[in-house]
């Protein structure tokens, strides 16, 4: 779950695409970084760390250029090294850059034709470098000097036809304009809006409504399942359908944890999804528990916020703060291994011994997935005085790994997987355990007035929308991406690049 965006402007852009990826930092905070083209060339700064270390004033200050796209990293391939931080960038044709949000599942196979029938050259293990090549090689076999909308839809048809997995990009054509997709079951997320200026419309497209939101610009809608848009460097705009098979089934982690409650995704507020599964967890809780003994409800910090306040409501029992996190600390569960991961939960939360002392405490957390911040904060509530201990998820159990870009390569990291909920709660140590049902999470995002009704739900049910994942495609994910692994492929870095200093 990166963050991309993309935006054709009247004046400089560099400022707000800045903005931009700060708005879209809860997405990626690995690396970070921009292009931008002017009069044919481009101008590029991308590095590892968050976007205000990135880009200094003397970045900016060559990030000239009216059109640009940006990236804020959180690695579900290759490895975290900065040669895979985005945009990448090839030469031919007509020089492109491209930023994605998601993840390949038949990375292999493309890697394979790119070499032995397009005839093209990857220095990375990133997925998206991948991409980028086919798109590259699509639009070059459409054989125009000027490429039109009809030759980039066309080589958007083609990706849409050899690649399998999730992906949102952005696409930047050196002195053309930015191509914008999604694919054909929209498991990413995908937004474009306007801005009116005194020299003309401006069109921004981003991974969520807030960055938009932000910077001054309207939604004007998301883009559909297998749907291109392309705007060029003059301001024209352009959408077509470029999948014979579209199906709309956005990711529903999205709601749960990855997007900002402030964004609409696929014509959803994230926000009121969330207060709906806190709502959906009070009945459940009336239901399965109708004489608790909760004296108090307690959110952990941040995401869980939203859901946490509804369900106290529906209970009618008090809403606390119990913890107060350091707002310097980054988000946990995107951190790249699981000594950092760990580590951050005690820096970033602290007890308010008040709220605990005697008292039987409920913690509501948006989800649970390897169970690194659970474990540690009963610990911590319990420390403080608490009596009891309940714990409940807004999100059902994360039983099955994610291969669509969130990274959960490895089932075995999953703390639910092969384990009942009574088997849970106790590892982590609640009293006892709540976990959201799949249906009620389905029926908060698909509120009353969405049209949406399918979601990719892999992550609680093992499907895959894609219906190319099997047993050996996730066993081999599992020894690729498993912590282990992860710190042997992170020493492997090579740069080969636009000039980026
Ligand atoms: O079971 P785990 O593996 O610990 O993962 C789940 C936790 O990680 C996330 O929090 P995070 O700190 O990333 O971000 P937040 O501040 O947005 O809640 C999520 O909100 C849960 O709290
Ligand atoms: N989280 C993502 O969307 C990751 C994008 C891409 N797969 C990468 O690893 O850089
Ligand atoms: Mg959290």
């Amino acid at each position: 779950m990166c963050g991309i965006v993309g935006i054709v402007g009247k004046s400089s852009v560099n400022q707000s695409l800045y903005d931009a990826l700060t708005v879209l930092q809860h997405r990626g905070q690995d690396a970070a970084g921009i292009v931008t083209c002017h009069d044919g060339r481009l101008f590029l700064r991308k590095d590892n760390g968050l976007v205000r270390d990135v880009f200094q004033q003397r970045h900016m200050q060559r990030l000239v250029g009216n059109m640009g796209i940006g990236h804020v990293r959180y690695p579900t391939a290759g490895s975290s090294s900065s040669a895979e931080a985005q945009p990448f960038y090839v030469n031919s044709p007509y020089g492109i850059t491209l930023a994605h949000n998601g993840n390949l599942t038949n990375v292999d196979q493309l890697n394979k034709e790119i070499y032995e029938s397009d005839l093209r050259h990857v220095n990375t293990n990133s997925d998206s470098e991948v991409l980028l090549n086919v798109f590259a090689h699509e639009l070059a076999v459409q054989g125009k000097l000027q490429p039109t909308e009809e030759e980039v839809f066309a080589a958007v048809s083609k990706v849409h036809e050899r690649c399998r997995g999730g992906y949102a990009v952005v696409a930047m054509i050196t002195g053309y304009g930015i191509v914008g997709f999604r694919d054909p079951n929209a498991i990413r997320p995908i937004v474009f809006g306007q801005r009116h200026t005194e020299s003309g419309v401006e069109y921004m497209i981003a991974s969520e409504s807030v960055a938009l939101d932000v910077l001054g610009f309207t939604l004007i809608r998301d883009l559909a399942p297998g749907e291109a848009i392309y705007i060029t460097s003059a301001g024209e705009l352009f959408t077509r359908q470029c999948s014979d098979h579209p199906r709309y089934s956005p990711c529903i982690f999205e709601h749960v944890y990855l997007a900002r409650s402030d964004s609409f995704m696929d014509g959803v507020s994230v926000y009121k999804a969330r207060l709906r599964m806190g709502e959906k967890l009070a009945e459940k809780i009336l239901r399965e528990y109708s004489d608790h003994d909760i004296d108090v409800i307690i959110p952990i910090p941040d995401t869980s916020r939203t859901a946490a306040m509804e369900l106290a409501t529906r209970l009618g029992v008090k809403f606390r703060e119990g913890f107060v996190k350091n707002r310097y600390i980054g988000r946990t569960f995107i951190m790249p291994g699981q000594a950092a991961r760990k580590k951050s939960v005690r820096q970033k939360l602290n007890a308010i011994p008040l709220e605990f002392k005697g008292k039987n405490v409920m913690l509501v957390d948006d989800s649970i997935v390897r169970g690194t911040t659970c474990k540690q904060i009963i610990q911590m509530a319990r420390d403080a005085g608490a009596r009891k201990v309940y714990f409940c998820s807004a999100a059902p159990a994360v039983r099955y790994p994610n291969v669509y870009g969130i990274d959960m390569p490895s089932v075995h990291e999953l703390i639910a997987h092969n384990r009942t909920t009574e088997e849970v709660a106790q590892l982590i140590g609640a009293d006892w355990l709540l976990y959201q049902d799949l249906q009620d999470l389905i029926d908060s995002v698909a509120g009353p007035k969405v049209k949406i009704k399918e979601f990719d739900c892999a992550v609680f049910d093992g499907q895959y929308v894609t219906g190319d994942v099997d047993e050996v495609y996730l066993n081999r994910i599992e020894q690729a991406r498993n912590d282990a692994s992860k710190a042997k492929t992170n020493a492997v870095s090579a740069i080969i690049d636009l000039y980026n200093s």
